[in-house]
């Protein structure tokens, strides 16, 4: 099933930028790694504030759950997570 989730990322304002970086780069690889997997189809940068609007394909809300929560950037996000039916007018 998919799962729109709106994610707003809060990095400490004193954190070390090299730490900062660290964090960034490995939140970057395993968001592609699921890209690559098909689970992750969609990303898209809010404009104008640190956040995203993705879309994640999961079996359920436990597995969402542990695929967002295994982010590297998990502790410093807040997400909003909205689960999609199907609408009856989709072709
Ligand atoms: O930069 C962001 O919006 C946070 C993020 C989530 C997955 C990713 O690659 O970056």
């Amino acid at each position: 099933m998919l799962f729109h989730c709106a994610m707003e990322v809060r990095l400490p304002p004193d954190m070390p930028k090299a730490e900062a970086d660290d964090i960034k780069a490995r939140e970057k690889a395993y968001a592609q790694d699921l890209m690559r997997k098909g689970k992750w189809p969609h990303i898209w940068r809010v404009a104008g504030r640190y956040a995203n609007i993705s879309i994640i394909e999961a079996a359920d809300a436990d597995e969402l759950h542990a695929m967002l929560s295994s982010l590297p950037l998990f502790p410093y996000m807040d997400i909003e997570v909205t689960p999609l039916a199907r609408h009856p007018s989709a072709i």
